[in-house]
């Protein structure tokens, strides 16, 4: 399926973190994150997502290297390398230069990504870290909760894309308040764009949520799902997942035009 140069296809990354989760409750090595990640980019993932923790508790530094490896054969997909880089992230930015880096204002021992950076408080420490990656040729995205108001401080700090936090809209899937989230998040994504940023998604997004949210949040360019597709691909397997959630977003593109 094709769209139109004004409204290219939002491309799929696929968050592989919960393969490694399984992988690292045994010695063996299996499930194989680099095979889920091949199965994935030959199905038509448009990426490839990893958030190497501090903690290892999934995506290890040796993951990240493998991928990045694998990446160099397909050249026409993106690495994208998310963490925080007052910690972690940096050290694998330098080494790998993959296509995205999003900065993510986790915690070292966090459950679970739960909150965007925040203007003018993290404006100064991030700034540097931005230039750095811009320099190396990668690309920047800032985790950001949906708030428009930001934007314009996003855009001044150096970034190039937000990646809008999606939990509290999948929170508020089926829900009455359902329809009142996506017009934040479309609010917000429009205000993105107005100051020259790209629009990523990602957390919590799965097959029921996605293509309204595709539908009604404009420019969006990229979605990076993991938990719920690698939970779907426990039953479907990794190439029909990826097709499922191909036809969520061209759907939810379709919708949109
Ligand atoms: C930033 C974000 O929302 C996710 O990309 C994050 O990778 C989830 O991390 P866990 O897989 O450790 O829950
Ligand atoms: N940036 C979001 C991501 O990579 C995956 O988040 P989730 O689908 O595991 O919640």
């Amino acid at each position: 399926m094709t769209f139109p140069a004004a409204h290219p296809r939002t491309a799929l990354s696929v968050n592989v973190n919960k393969v490694a989760l399984v992988r690292n409750t045994r010695h063996l090595g299996i499930p194989s994150v680099l095979r889920a990640a091949e199965a994935c980019l030959a199905a038509g993932a448009q990426g490839i997502t990893v958030h190497p923790r501090p903690d290892g508790r999934h995506i290890r530094a040796h993951d990240v290297h493998e991928l990045a490896a694998l990446l160099k054969a397909w050249p026409d997909r993106e690495y994208n390398i998310e963490g925080n880089p007052t910690q972690n992230l940096m050290e694998f930015i330098r080494a790998v230069r993959p296509s995205q880096a999003t900065f993510v204002p986790d915690g070292e021992d966090q459950f679970t990504s739960d909150h965007g950076w925040s203007f003018p408080q993290d404006a100064q420490r991030l700034a540097p870290l931005i230039q750095e990656c811009r320099q190396l040729g990668v690309r920047v995205s800032l985790f950001m909760d949906p708030i428009a108001e930001q934007m314009q401080a996003a855009r001044a700090v150096g970034a190039d894309r937000v990646e809008l936090y999606t939990e509290p809209y999948a929170a508020a899937w089926g829900t009455p308040g359902q329809e009142a989230q996506l017009a934040r998040y479309a609010s917000a994504a429009q205000a993105a764009l107005d100051v020259g940023l790209g629009v990523n998604a990602g957390h919590d997004l799965n097959q029921d949520n996605l293509t309204a949210f595709v539908a009604r949040v404009p420019g969006l360019a990229e979605v990076s799902i993991g938990h719920a597709f690698i939970a779907d691909a426990l039953e479907l397997g990794y190439a029909e997942t990826v097709r499922a959630y191909q036809r969520c977003i061209d759907a939810g593109m379709l919708d949109r035009s």
